[in-house]
């Protein structure tokens, strides 16, 4: 079962909760941020608007430098499996801090209702910073450390807001493989920041890479009238590599729940560092300095290899 952390709370009780999920499940809930159940729905309304459009109109914005549209069984997150049976949209270039991205690289509905995409982006990222030196702290790395870090929010940022849906398969045929929503891969940035819907289960975890897949089920807020419902983030391969392999960048998939006959709609926030941040593992007493650093590439050029693998 998956942790639950309240990021309204002291930073003191956070912090160890933080810690322990970031190291052994990768995965956690996450209330206190403060996003209303009303924002969630109308950034559920628009995107489910956006994919019930043409074809045509959506191929037009098709994905270009990981901002725009992927139509069905374009994308391949395990290279080991099929396709992915999925639609997704993605908006790029996003102001860290005021949650702004250019309005013209997107279709017309997206312009007509950019507040709400701009407003949530505004409250997740806040929500991913705050995390983030919560385990900055966690970790006892030094102030020094601490402070450089700071700037790795502060410019150019690989950062995508995505719209998913995997639409059901009562209508296809067995033999076309479309069992597959999203096949089993880790996140590639710093964190990702993920809003599902009730009766829209088929997100799983395999936490000890075995193949012991753990759902992931919708979890309501407890008091809807003051936020939404929880968030679910996990941690990314970056920040795997900066405390060498001490936290967890979880394999997880998206499979067909047993009905069938349900889209799935889910909505992600992929937060990545400035570009030029190296991914060398940071000073700690928790971290393991034995071995060399997993990586020698930056944020971007790890990005981006990752991205040629998933567009082959
Ligand atoms: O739709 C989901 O629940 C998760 C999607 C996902 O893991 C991804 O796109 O990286
Ligand atoms: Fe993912």
């Amino acid at each position: 079962m998956l942790q639950t952390i309240d990021v309204s709370q002291p930073s003191k009780s956070i912090k160890e909760q933080l810690l322990k999920a970031s190291t052994e499940q990768g995965f956690l809930y996450v209330k206190g941020h403060g996003i209303s159940q009303e924002l969630i729905d109308k950034i559920f309304a628009l995107s489910k608007s956006f994919f019930s459009l043409e074809e045509p109109l959506k191929t037009k914005y098709a994905i270009k430098d990981n901002i725009g549209y992927t139509s069905l069984s374009q994308e391949q997150l395990d290279i080991k499996k099929s396709k992915d049976y999925k639609e997704a949209y993605n908006f790029g270039k996003i102001n860290c801090n005021t949650g702004d991205f250019p309005k013209d690289l997107h279709p017309a509905i997206f312009q007509q209702n950019y507040k709400i995409v701009q407003e949530t982006n505004k409250l997740l990222y806040c929500v991913a910073q705050k995390l983030f030196f919560h385990l900055l702290s966690a970790l006892e790395i030094d102030e020094a450390t601490i402070d450089s870090q700071k700037d790795c929010f502060d410019g150019e940022t690989n950062t995508v807001l995505r719209f998913l849906k995997y639409p059901n398969i009562r209508d296809v045929k067995e033999s076309l493989n479309n069992d597959i929503r999203a096949g089993a891969h880790t996140d590639y940035g710093l964190m990702a920041m993920l809003f599902q819907q009730k009766g829209q289960e088929g997100l799983q975890l395999d936490i000890n890479d075995n193949d012991e897949w753990v759902s992931v089920p919708y979890m309501p807020s407890d008091n809807p009238d003051i936020e939404g419902a929880p968030l679910v983030i996990n941690f990314g391969d970056m920040l795997q590599f900066w405390t060498n392999d001490l936290i967890k960048s979880t394999t997880h998939r998206v499979v067909v729940p047993e009905t069938r006959f349900k889209d799935r709609y889910s909505i992600v926030c992929f937060v990545h560092p400035v570009i030029e941040t190296s991914l060398r593992a940071w000073k700690s007493k928790y971290i393991n300095h034995s071995s060399e650093s997993i990586t020698s590439l930056n944020a971007g050029e790890y990005l981006l290899k990752r991205l040629k693998e998933t567009y082959k």
